[in-house]
């Protein structure tokens, strides 16, 4: 079945595997268009082979993954070119290339994707650094960047082609609250006035209450999602699991 028109994305009966260990099985789910879908659960359930899986890296132990009516297993070079250039991807190290400049790390992107020369390539580069308040670091260092610095310049370089769908695995790991707090702000404006849908890994309650239209559950015992909703309402009425998970400290 083809996903629905609201839908960016599908997950149809989904099972994962590593190593030829079965780390999740028969999920079933969409991203719909707009929306800021997290994916959580304790460590090692899954998170980030899931989302190595929805961006085609690794091929599922069962079912499938579609874009629209395109099956990301069986699509052709072509067509998996094009969807690469639909989404963005923030991995958890979120590393920028330490022999480039910031600014370069995001041009990246356009070089190899778009036709733009130099010039444009780095007018769009600034434009991005701008977006995610890195006015003034183009020509700077990796190295020089704090943190925080480094997790916003790796997101302006996961918008470089201004994708309609970006995956953010654990942009705030290792970050003081406050400044996770100002990534959870930009990525709610990536999403409200830009329109991105974005998929974000987090262990980070506060950043699931904040930006998550719907929260999914992986439960690495029963190796399967076990909850889909919106946080506060799974805080509510979701398995004792979820609600002992989203429980860990008190809520405002
Ligand atoms: N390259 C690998 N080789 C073998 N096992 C792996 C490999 N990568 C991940 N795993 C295992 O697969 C399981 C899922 O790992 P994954 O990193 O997807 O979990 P996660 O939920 O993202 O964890 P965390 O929250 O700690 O980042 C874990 O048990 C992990 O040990």
């Amino acid at each position: 079945m083809a996903a629905p028109a609201q839908a960016l994305l599908r997950a149809e009966g989904l099972s994962l595997a590593v190593a030829g260990r079965l780390i999740q099985r028969e999920l079933n789910f969409d991203v719909r268009r707009g929306e800021i879908l997290v994916l959580m659960g304790g460590s090692g359930c899954g998170k980030s082979t899931l989302m190595r899986h929805l961006i085609g890296l690794q091929t599922p132990a069962a079912g499938r993954v579609l874009y629209g009516d395109i099956d990301l297993a069986e699509a052709g070079e072509e067509q998996l070119a094009g969807l690469r250039r639909q989404f963005g991807v923030m991995f958890q190290a979120g590393a920028l290339w330490s022999s480039m400049t910031v600014g370069e790390n995001v041009m990246l992107p356009l070089r190899e994707f778009t036709e733009l020369d130099d010039d444009a390539a780095e007018q769009l580069a600034r434009f991005k650094l701008a977006l995610v308040g890195l006015d003034g670091a183009f020509d700077e260092s990796p190295a020089a960047l704090s943190g925080g610095m480094k997790k916003r310049a790796a997101i302006a370089r996961a918008m470089a082609l201004d994708p309609p769908l970006l995956f953010l695995d654990e942009p705030s790991a290792g970050l003081d609250p406050l400044t996770s707090a100002r990534l959870d702000e930009l990525i709610l404006n990536l999403r409200d006035h830009l329109g991105t849908s974005i998929v974000l890994v987090t262990h980070e309650l506060d950043s699931i209450f904040a930006v998550a239209d719907r929260a999914l559950f992986l439960d690495a015992k029963d190796k399967t999602m076990i909850a889909l909703d919106a946080p506060r309402q799974l805080l509510e009425t979701g398995p004792d699991t979820v609600r002992a998970f989203l429980r860990r400290k008190e809520r405002p």
